[in-house]
């Protein structure tokens, strides 16, 4: 039996419904006569905004209920960013494709400011990401750093209301949902890294639905999925999630691939850095001997264990 039906847990946020129905485009383009649509739903990293996401605890806190509607046969398929995906899925499921990764760079938003370098003394930045408050810390230990949650719209909603001279998001998400004339200048590599797996999309399937995965794999593109299995075997043996202060960047030269890690401290803004190169097959040793060198570094004290 062939299938005639896709059907796409999604959240409700601008970013997640713009990045499903970008997938929904994507099967419908390989698969003429497929249909295929979208399920919307709310998480629980949806629901508590009061929280900074590090102080809610759990992994996965925005997959558990698309994972429950594909678990009781509500959908087949889930769309996520790739950077909320924890280093260990729930057994049962698979990331089937991992999409063409985009701008991975932070983005520096303000109204009155073109770069963190023209922020005055003491200025006000929102994020609750301790990656980018630890990175902040390192580069601009004066600043005032203030909690920022929500989606892209309610983040640049606050940033507009005046709580803040800057914020901090990623590009991939201001770009995909038109808002890239918001970015006043771009954080990269090697000097700011993003978080593991950041602006890539990925699919995430029922592993006993041979069906489905089939349909699904056409999507995934292989030098993504080796770049991201390098950063997230980085993050999965430094034992992180999303809610630690790591960064990870991996490229792919002629000799291979390259993964440059960071460990930081949010309070003390000090940075732990490694990198080191290897032969692509082996992207998982790459993040695991990355992780070594931190851990040599005391990045077991850092991550507070
Ligand atoms: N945690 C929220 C989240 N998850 C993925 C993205 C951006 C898109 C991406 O990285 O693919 C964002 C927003 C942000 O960090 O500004």
């Amino acid at each position: 039996m062939t299938l005639s039906i896709l059907r796409i847990a999604t959240r409700k946020s601008a970013l997640a419904l713009w990045q499903a129905e970008h997938v929904a485009a994507e099967l419908r383009a390989a698969h003429p006569g497929l249909r295929v649509e979208l399920v919307p739903m709310s998480t629980r990293g949806d629901e508590i905004l009061d929280k900074p996401l590090a102080t809610i605890g759990g992994k996965g806190l925005f997959l558990k209920e698309l994972e429950v509607a594909m678990l009781e046969g509500r959908a087949d398929l889930a769309v996520h960013s790739l950077k909320d995906v924890p280093a260990e899925l729930e057994p049962g499921f698979t990331l089937p494709a991992i999409l063409p990764r985009a701008d991975a760079a932070d983005a520096f938003v303000s109204n009155d400011f073109s770069d963190l370098a023209a922020l005055p003394l003491g200025a006000h930045v929102g994020t609750s990401s301790l990656r980018r408050q630890a990175l902040l810390r390192a580069v601009r230990p004066d600043l005032s750093l203030l909690d920022l949650r929500g989606n892209v719209g309610t983040r640049l909603a606050k940033l507009d209301a005046g709580h803040y001279e800057a914020i901090l998001l990623a590009c991939a998400g201001l770009e995909r949902l038109g808002l890239a004339a918001r970015i006043r200048s771009r954080l990269t590599a090697p000097d700011w890294l993003p978080a593991p797996g950041q602006a890539a999309i990925a699919i995430e399937a029922r592993n006993d639905q041979p069906d489905v995965l089939e349909l699904l794999a056409v999507l995934d593109d292989p030098d993504t999925r080796l770049a991201v299995t390098a950063e997230r075997a980085m993050n999965h043996a430094l034992g992180g999630s999303c809610t630690v202060p790591v960064g990870a960047w991996c490229t792919l030269t002629e000799r291979g691939l390259h993964l440059r890690g960071m460990v930081g401290d949010v309070n003390s803004g000090r940075l732990l850095l490694a990198e080191a190169q290897a032969d692509g097959d082996q992207a998982i040793a790459l993040g695991q001997q990355v992780a070594e060198a931190l851990f040599a570094q005391g990045a077991d004290k850092l991550l507070g264990r």
